[in-house]
């Protein structure tokens, strides 16, 4: 079964193509066939990235838009160097991460028209991720017609959070009319809570753990016996750590304030929070992980700061989500700064050797992928996991496509 993947960010759209054969799923993450990435870098400059069996193509698209994208990007799985089928007729069904899909749906599901209603719906709640998802979905309908759809939410995984977990201490009809919490990053949460068991060769009925999503936007989630009870995101992906880009959870009173005492529109402050903040806000530079490491050797001071301020806020975190579970068997690392960042790791673990957590150094200064990287003594294993959004999309895609 030949699956393709959709994975949409806000200036971003990436892809792949799977070809499960045989009956049964492969117990680990198959090579893609093929994987597209368009990046947006600036308003007017597209460049595509096609990689095929080792070969990478490299194509600048200049002023496109998503749509447009999509169909160029799919025209190089049937043309050119990077052919991999003779007609996209071949896929069986196409997978989309959708980020927000509010309180109804708690597993993937077939795209309908009253999918793609609430997807829409659901724009106002997601402004930087839901649009983009539904234009991959529309970009399918026109160039592959009836091709079956299927919605994977990042907010799935929450969908059984306790109640308390769930709803902000405001007036209760709020709640009643969807003001809560969801929680994100569900599929990475999921993928590596399943994968982390495994690696520690544990059941996962018996398992705390604190899974820390740490890539461009970072998210924890309290994981006990597979199930997510809390987590740092909330009603939007911008409540929680510090991020990249974006503040994380800050006094909600600042937003009263500038909305009194400033010109700044709605969507100002929602571009300053996304986009302005975090670790760039605070470097003004870039709120690249690695930029930061770097500027601090050259004695950078407001990196430093930023990293202090982005360890703090973590270990608060991890702190808030030990409270949730009332103990912890492992914690677990993935996302781009959670699966690369030797230095994050062990200043997060540092901070909690109170709780008898050794790191072995050695393991972790090679960021071995899937591992457990806690010395043999310590009171709580440390796991990186390599995160594997599109796997754990086509998985679903190959059960419902299966159904079909
Ligand atoms: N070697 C590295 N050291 C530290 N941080 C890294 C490294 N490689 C990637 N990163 C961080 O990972 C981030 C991207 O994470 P990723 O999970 O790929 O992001 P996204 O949220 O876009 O999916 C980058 O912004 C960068 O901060
Ligand atoms: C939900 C979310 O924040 O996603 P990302 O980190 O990919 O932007
Ligand atoms: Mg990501």
């Amino acid at each position: 079964m030949k699956i393709l993947v959709f994975n949409a960010g806000s200036s971003s759209q990436k892809s792949c193509l799977y070809d499960l054969t045989g009956e049964n799923l492969p117990p680990r993450p198959p090579k893609p066939l093929w994987k597209g990435t368009i990046d947006w870098m600036g308003e007017d400059s597209a460049e595509m990235k096609i990689q095929v069996n080792g070969v990478v193509e490299q194509i600048p698209l200049g002023t496109i838009s998503r749509q447009e994208g999509i169909k160029r990007m799919l025209n190089t799985l049937t043309t050119g160097k990077t052919k991999v089928l003779d007609d996209l007729g071949e896929i069986a069904i196409a997978g989309h991460r959708v980020v927000h899909g509010g309180a109804e749906y708690s597993q993937a599901t077939l795209i309908t028209p009253p999918v793609k209603a609430k997807i829409q719906e659901l724009c106002a709640l997601a402004p930087a991720h839901n649009p983009a998802n539904l234009q991959g979905i529309e970009a399918i309908e026109q160039i592959l017609g009836d091709l079956p759809q299927v919605a994977v939410f990042d907010t799935a995984f929450h969908s059984q959070m306790p109640e308390a977990a769930a709803v902000y201490p405001i007036p209760y009809r709020y709640y009643e009319q969807g003001i809560r919490r969801y929680g994100f990053h569900g599929i990475s949460h999921g993928y590596c809570t399943q994968r982390a068991a495994e690696i520690l060769g544990q059941p996962l009925t018996q398992l705390k753990l604190i899974t820390c999503h740490l890539g461009n936007g970072c998210s924890l989630a309290a994981v006990d016996g597979g199930v997510s009870i809390n987590t740092t995101m909330g009603f939007t992906p911008l409540e929680g750590v510090m991020m990249g880009t974006r503040s994380g959870s800050i006094d909600p009173a600042i937003l009263i304030h500038w909305a009194r005492e400033s010109a700044m529109t709605g969507e100002e402050i929602n571009a300053l929070l996304n986009k302005e903040a975090g670790l760039k806000g605070i470097t003004g530079v870039s709120g690249d992980m690695r930029w930061i490491e770097k500027a601090i050797q050259e004695g950078n001071k407001q990196a430093k700061l930023a990293w202090e301020m982005y360890i703090l806020r973590l270990k608060m975190a991890i702190g808030s989500m030990l409270g949730a579970l009332g103990g912890v068997d492992a914690l677990v690392f993935m996302g781009g700064v959670g699966e690369n960042s030797p230095a994050v790791r062990a200043e997060v673990c540092q901070g909690l050797g109170f709780l008898g957590l050794r790191l072995d150094g050695e393991q972790n200064s090679r960021s071995p992928r899937d591992c457990d990287i806690a010395s043999p003594d310590s009171a709580v294993r440390v796991v990186i996991v390599q995160t594997e959004e599109d796997w754990a999309i086509a998985q679903d895609c190959w059960h419902l496509g299966k159904a079909c």
